[in-house]
């Protein structure tokens, strides 16, 4: 009798395992898709309807104007074209040449003109949602670092995107804040705002309960394994997203809410 290259292998062995994991974080992935495009259109409408003056008028971020912030989300979107063709080619495409290459770019994108600014944020985010929509099932796994040297599988890209874009057209007060979130985006920017909080040498133990759409509830420990006592914090989603981001001090949210350590 033979036996079939699939039958020999078995449904519940690695390799077939990984295939569902790749599976399942590419559908992860796209799923985000059509949420990075309708928070990327919000942005592109507000950004539009800024005008000269208003667009290198101050930003919600200490030192910046508008028109950094909207430098910022553009070379954000190149940088992270830069990490999911880094997934796709297996060619490490670092997400900046450095860190202070990154902060010049932004700097000197701050001093053009508003149109210049609109049609580069407006450039840079297709760039992004063409990478994304031609993204190999398999390479959703691949492995990636960002800024910090921290490896994760470029199925968290769309994530960080839309956490960028909602985060930062906050930042551009102009009229839109956490509450405007739409509220199928809100899990994916809390659990977001969450990665860099979890098990940082300076953060702090706190178990956090966020309130979520259809009275659900969804808890995230921030530290694990230490003996410090734990801070039991717990509120909406939009109160939380402020607060782990370093937007708000953590108005609006109930318990013993402690100092996070700097958003970064
Ligand atoms: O998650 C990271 O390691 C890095 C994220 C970022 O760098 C987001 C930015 O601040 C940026 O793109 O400049």
């Amino acid at each position: 009798m033979s036996i079939s290259p699939e039958a020999s292998i078995g449904q519940n062995d690695v390799p077939s395992q990984r295939r569902a994991d790749e599976r399942s974080a590419a559908e992860r992935a796209v799923r985000l898709l059509p949420l990075v495009r309708q928070a990327t259109e919000r942005l592109d409408h507000v950004v539009a309807g800024l005008g000269e003056d208003a667009v290198h008028q101050p930003s919600g971020l200490p030192g910046w104007s508008r028109a950094h912030v909207v430098s910022h989300l553009a070379r954000n979107a190149d940088g992270l074209v830069n990490l999911l063709t880094w997934a796709r080619t297996g060619v490490e495409h670092p997400m900046y040449a450095s860190n202070a290459d990154r902060d010049a770019d932004i700097e000197e994108g701050a001093g053009r003109l508003a149109q210049v600014l609109i049609e580069d944020l407006r450039a840079s985010s297709d760039r992004f949602m063409a990478a994304a929509a031609a993204m190999p099932e398999l390479a959703w796994s691949s492995g990636v670092t960002a800024r910090r040297p921290v490896p994760f599988p470029a199925a968290n890209i769309p994530s960080m995107r839309l956490h960028e874009v909602w985060v930062h057209l906050v930042d551009l007060d102009a009229g839109v804040t956490f509450a405007d979130v739409p509220q199928d985006h809100l899990e994916h920017l809390v659990a977001e705002a969450v990665t860099r909080h979890i098990n940082r040498p300076d953060g702090k133990r706190v178990r956090l309960t966020v309130e979520l759409p259809g009275d659900r509830e969804r808890v995230w420990d921030l530290v694990n394994g230490r003996d410090d006592p734990r801070h039991d914090v717990s509120g909406s989603a939009a109160a939380a997203i402020a607060w782990l981001t370093g937007r708000s001090d953590g108005d609006g949210l109930r318990g013993d809410v402690p100092v996070l350590p700097a958003w970064g």
